[in-house]
């Protein structure tokens, strides 16, 4: 595992934007894996300028999501979907086709999950995936105490999670308490992984990803078995360490 340390949030941003950028320069036909939530959107925003400066061509990239709110259609503002349009889809050339997010509205959630799986594999698999981290050590929507061998699944959200999120909400209640997350095997098979995290309430987490035991109770600790894992983290995330 190697650790970044950058002064802030704008550092980090670009950091990680140059990795998944040279990544796309290195491989025009790379595979993805793509995170939400607050932090990845200066990497979004730094990524749409290289590709508006012609640095970088989406033209060839797919893209597999990390999660979805079960039970939010793919037009919902608050679905990772819509998220996903605005901050990075629209703005640049990738082709529809080759984007993917789980279906939260799905009939079948077991069968979407293996479809997914099964899509990733023919993809084959993540060259890289971006990750960012929940104030409890999660990853995608792999909560605490989840079996590390896990894949595509269903989960049920704690409710630091539901609380953390419900920002994005009007109100607590609207918060989904489930979601289709790829699952820490799916995760730990990326060839190459880069976790972002700012800010002091990311920073007890990061301590226990990095510095504490690999545990289930930390999702993200099982990173330090990852052969191919940075961390950029801005200097008040790295405030434990
Ligand atoms: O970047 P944020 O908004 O702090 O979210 C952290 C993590 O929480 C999630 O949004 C899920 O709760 C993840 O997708 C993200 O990596």
């Amino acid at each position: 595992m190697k650790i970044q340390i950058v002064k802030d949030y704008e550092e980090m941003s670009r950091k990680a934007a140059n990795i998944v950028a040279s990544q796309i320069i290195l491989k025009s036909n790379s595979v993805i894996g793509l995170a939400t939530g607050d932090t990845p959107k200066g990497m979004y925003k730094e990524l749409v300028r290289l590709y508006k400066n012609e640095d970088i061509d989406f033209s060839e990239v797919k893209t597999f999501n990390l999660d979805e709110y079960y039970g939010l259609a793919k037009d919902n503002p608050q679905s990772y979907h819509y998220y996903m349009m605005e901050n990075l889809f629209k703005h640049v050339n990738i082709k529809k086709r080759n984007i993917n997010i789980p279906d939260g509205m799905a009939e079948s959630i077991e069968k979407e999950c293996e479809r997914y799986e099964k899509k990733i594999e023919k993809a084959g698999g993540i060259d890289l995936q971006v990750l960012g981290i929940g104030r409890n050590g999660h990853i995608g929507f792999n909560e605490p105490d989840l079996k590390f061998e896990a894949k595509t699944h269903l989960v049920k959200l704690d409710e630091d999670t539901i609380k953390a999120n419900s920002r994005f909400f009007n109100s607590i209640e609207e918060v989904p308490t489930m979601a289709i997350s790829m699952g820490i095997k799916t995760i730990m098979h990326a060839r190459k992984v880069v976790l972002l995290a700012s800010g002091r309430e990311k920073a007890e987490a990061i301590y226990k990803a990095v510095k504490g035991k690999i545990t289930p109770e930390v999702p993200a600790s099982v990173l330090q078995l990852h052969p191919d894992a940075t961390f950029i983290i801005d200097q008040e995330a790295a405030s434990k360490l």
